[in-house]
């Protein structure tokens, strides 16, 4: 986890602190180790990630707060099979948003990577969910794992980033890489499409 912090870190995907990683812990109860709220994730280390339960309640260190979003990630893992939970902020993921406010949904075609969100159907689409930013993090956290599609494997909030599962940390890895290049592909093929008609 801690190599994915600093490749995402690179990519740019920590702007001002922001963004949260989690990792589920096998076993009956829900137990997750969730990133420390407030610190840069650029140079996140093992120590930096606690072992919390469902409640958020810290087995380890009651000091250190976990992330003020660690309650989208149990909501999200109570409704999934995930075991590797990635947030980020970009560029492209609140643009995109901004786009489509109004739709509910981010559509996504006509390109090989939806294969790397386990979409190898010809003429594949994809509709990823988007979800309002309320700043109830409960009421964000129900919203999103309401949103949540088992076919999608991420969840848009507008004006804010995107929480991506996967069922290992490398396949979360990939998923996010796939979504962030997907999102920055349509708004730049949108933002060709007067010229392609013109043509
Ligand atoms: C400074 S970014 C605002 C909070 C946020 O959206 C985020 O992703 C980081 O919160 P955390 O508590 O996990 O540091
Ligand atoms: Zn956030």
């Amino acid at each position: 986890m801690v190599e994915v912090a600093q490749r995402l870190g690179g990519y740019g995907y920590f702007p001002a602190t922001s963004g949260n990683l989690s990792i589920r812990e096998s076993g009956e109860t829900l137990h997750m180790r969730v990133s420390v709220s407030g610190i840069d994730k650029t140079r996140l280390t093992e120590g930096d990630l606690l072992l919390v339960d469902e409640h958020l309640q810290s087995t380890e260190q009651a000091a250190r707060k976990p992330s003020a979003e660690a309650i989208v990630h149990v909501k999200l893992y109570q409704k999934s099979d995930a075991m590797c939970i990635l947030h980020v902020h970009t560029l492209s993921n609140n643009l995109i948003t901004l786009r489509y406010d109004a739709r509910g949904s981010i559509p996504l075609s006509g390109n090989e990577l939806l294969k790397a969100l386990g979409h190898w159907e010809e003429d594949a689409r994809v509709n990823v969910p988007l979800v309002e930013n309320y700043s109830d993090l409960t009421k964000l956290a129900t919203a999103v794992a309401a949103a949540y599609d088992p076919a999608v494997p991420g969840v848009l909030v507008k004006q804010h980033g995107i929480y991506v599962l996967g069922r290992s940390v490398a396949e979360a890895l990939r998923h996010l890489e796939a979504f962030e290049f997907l999102f920055s592909l349509t708004l730049q093929r949108a933002a060709l499409t007067p010229l392609a008609t013109a043509e």
